[in-house]
């Protein structure tokens, strides 16, 4: 680096420093645990660390694990601490994050199973003979195994349609039943039209489930504002409920007469210690916990949403647009350097909150760069992605990205020994 680029590079820094010093979010960080040396780049797969979870899990194994045992599920109802109401608590604290009413989400299981569940009570509700769940074809694998596993339980009766994105909304069609989309793409960090693309489901007479893991805690959601009508999303990623945390599953109010939890399980029953022979539904989207609520990771995930509390989410959305912005503006000279094309969109209305460059050696850059300290994620087949969490990202933590992705670049992966 000449001085020059030096004067420029500081230059840059400073100005960004300017940023994070009006940056309204920034006293969220301390709220975190981050190791040193660390620029972490990767809390679309698996959030950081909240510093109240480990006291609050503390609390749970040693006062209500150890000291009430077994009265725990009822006791302290009053002080809102039973674990038996557990998951109607922390559903409660999603659902503003993701425009809901509380008794319209339920929290457990993974998101997987929630895939399974909603897909299961919406094909039951679409008319019979649409038969084709749309799908976009680069979709999370989990998703389309859920659709492939239920459609088989169901005799092959329906047509699991993937199509490009930029094709979804020419597919919605007569025959189609129901769309299975995520709205932020895993790979590329391309954003689906939500609002756009229900209203014209909804206009074919299409139900629409929409998968939010790399959306819920990372932007405002506002479901019933877009009228949405299924929903899942993950607990571990903007979430930061800790790794396998419980994800949650969201159903319009006004489809939960018809809308049924085919996974009946004895939690979701209106009265479980009735301990009647069947099944009846417990009000709103309870119905859809299965079985003993993971009191530990629901707990991690009730404490880790805390960190929400104070947080105006269009402030996020404002602040992860910048992060973003800046990102793209810094690797721009890097993609005239170097084998390096952006796949998120320009576009504000068109990404979620990670970048994403194609490199052919993209799975060695980021061996490198996660051995140098910016923890980001490869993905097949060629994709470096990069996600920015406004809670605790600064500007200069993306300057420091930035320097680091070049040192790599310039330095180790296209030594010749290490070409694949
Ligand atoms: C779009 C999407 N859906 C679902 C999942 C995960 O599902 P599960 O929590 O069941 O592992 C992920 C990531 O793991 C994802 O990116
Ligand atoms: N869910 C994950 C896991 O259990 C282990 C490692 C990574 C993950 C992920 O989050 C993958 C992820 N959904 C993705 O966006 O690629």
């Amino acid at each position: 680096m000449t001085v020059f680029d030096r004067l420029f590079a500081d230059s840059t820094l400073s100005q960004l420093q300017e940023k994070d010093a009006r940056d309204p979010l920034a006293h969220k960080r301390a709220e975190f645990k981050l190791p040193e040396g660390v620029v972490y780049l990767d809390g679309n797969s698996l959030g950081a660390l909240p510093l109240t979870v480990p006291a609050r899990l503390a609390r749970v194994a040693e006062e209500e694990w150890g000291g009430q045992l077994i009265r725990s599920w009822t006791a302290n109802a009053e002080a809102a601490q039973d674990w038996m109401n557990l998951p109607d608590r922390v559903a409660a604290k999603i659902a503003p994050l993701i425009g809901a009413q509380p008794h319209e989400v339920a929290v457990g299981d993974s998101t997987s199973v929630n895939i399974f569940k909603l897909l299961a009570a919406a094909l039951h509700m679409a008319p019979p003979e649409r038969r084709v769940i749309l799908t976009d074809a680069d979709n999370f694998p989990t998703d389309l195994y859920m659709a492939q596993g239920l459609n088989a339980l169901l005799g092959e009766k329906y047509e699991l349609r993937p199509v490009p994105s930029a094709e979804l909304e020419a597919n919605l069609t007569g025959d189609v039943a129901l769309t299975l989309l995520t709205e932020v793409d895993y790979r590329t960090g391309h954003r689906l039209d939500m609002a756009g693309l229900t209203a014209k489901a909804h206009r074919h007479g299409i139900l629409t489930v929409w998968d939010l893991a790399h959306s819920a805690g990372a932007f405002p959601v506002d479901l019933n504002g877009v009228g949405a009508d299924f929903a899942v999303g993950c607990g571990y990623k903007f979430l930061n409920g800790g790794p396998g945390a419980p994800s949650f599953l969201f159903v319009a109010g006004r489809h939960q007469d018809s809308a049924r939890a085919f996974l009946s399980g004895w939690m979701g029953h209106a009265d479980p210690f009735e301990m009647a022979r069947d099944f009846t539904p417990a009000p709103g989207a309870r119905r859809y916990v299965v079985g003993t609520p993971t009191v530990l990771s629901l707990s991690a995930l009730d404490a880790a949403l805390d960190v929400f509390a104070d947080v105006d989410m269009n402030v996020l959305r404002a602040k992860s647009l910048s992060l973003t912005d800046t990102f793209i503006d810094l690797m721009e000279p890097l993609t005239a350097q170097y084998p390096l094309t952006l796949v998120t969109p320009r576009n504000h209305d068109e990404r979620g909150s990670q970048v994403s460059y194609r490199h052919p050696q993209a799975r060695e850059v980021m061996q490198k760069l996660i051995e140098s300290g910016i923890l980001g994620d490869y993905r097949t087949p060629d994709i470096l992605r990069f996600g920015f969490t406004p809670l605790y990202h600064s500007h200069a933590d993306v300057w420091r990205a930035v320097q680091g992705i070049k040192r790599v670049l310039e330095n180790e992966v296209l030594e010749e020994g290490e070409r694949t």
